[in-house]
């Protein structure tokens, strides 16, 4: 059975006079890992946080779980987790007080919150930092207290934006393997990255968002078949009409050397 997580239709949002999405339209359905790429400012935040409910001055149709967001009831929420791209974390909590707290918001009684939060953060190769505080973490331990806290309640959907900033190349591979399990048992995934080659080989389907509109949506493989170029960063490149990276590199050495 295929079921519709996600459905957006003709969605239309503007900051002051600025055009940002203009008619994005798509379905996703349960078990997709959707790769929700475009150029930086593309829109692709802006999406995430509508379908969060922390935007919601837009125009357009947003159904999540076949309920529309727009009608007030915020239970759709339980069942989202989101990793910002830049989150506020509370500094002075320890990873365990952080992680007991987020459990306990989303409905976990503190003992099964404590036991998933100290189990995933040793799975994740972090367990030895649990009870020191968060402003002692580097980059990569705070990125790992994120995804864990995304998904103690064991969400249904999932919004990484840029999830594996920071994180090592084995804890990278872990976390894609997290990703393709999730996926497998049912959980939809949406992955927001600029890193081209774990998108390519990580996402079911690839969503481009280009100057407020939607300008490539499929499979890898039908986004190469549809392309002269062959790497999603060729692709990516060509769909944005973008070429000029070596003579932009040059003119910008050459005015770093000006002195
Ligand atoms: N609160 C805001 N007020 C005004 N403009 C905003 C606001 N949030 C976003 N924008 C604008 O909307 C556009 C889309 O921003 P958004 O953060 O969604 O892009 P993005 O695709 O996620 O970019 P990036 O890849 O750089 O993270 C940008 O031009 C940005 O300046």
């Amino acid at each position: 059975m295929t079921e519709e997580i996600v459905t957006i239709n003709n969605l239309q949002k503007r900051y002051g006079g600025k055009t940002v999405l203009n008619g994005v339209s798509f379905t996703v359905k349960r078990g997709e890992i959707i790769g929700y790429i475009g150029p930086n400012g593309a829109g692709k935040s802006t999406t995430v946080k509508i379908m969060l409910g922390i935007e919601d001055d837009f125009s357009g149709e947003v159904t999540i779980f076949g309920q529309d967001i727009s009608d007030g009831d915020m239970e759709y929420k339980r069942k989202i987790g989101y990793v910002p791209e830049i989150a506020e974390v509370y500094d002075n909590l320890t990873g365990h007080e952080y992680l007991t707290f987020i459990g306990e918001l989303y409905g976990l009684d503190f003992e099964l919150a404590d036991y998933k939060a100290k189990s995933l953060m040793e799975l994740f190769g972090v367990g030895e930092v649990y009870y020191s505080r968060i402003a002692s973490y580097s980059k990569g331990m705070r990125q790992k207290l994120l995804i864990i806290s995304s998904l103690l309640h064991n969400p249904e959907l999932l919004f990484f934006d840029e999830p594996i900033n920071g994180l090592d190349a084995n804890s990278v591979m872990i976390f894609k393997e997290i990703m393709t399990q999730l996926a497998a048992q049912g959980k939809t995934i949406f992955y927001s990255s600029h890193i081209m080659d774990v998108v390519e080989k990580i996402s079911s389907r690839i969503i481009l968002l280009h100057e407020g509109k939607i300008a490539a949506d499929g499979t890898f493989n039908q986004l190469k078949a549809q392309n002269t170029e062959g790497s999603l960063e060729q692709i990516f490149n060509q769909l944005t009409g973008f070429s000029e990276h070596k003579e932009l590199g040059a003119r910008f050495v050459s005015i770093v050397g000006e002195m």
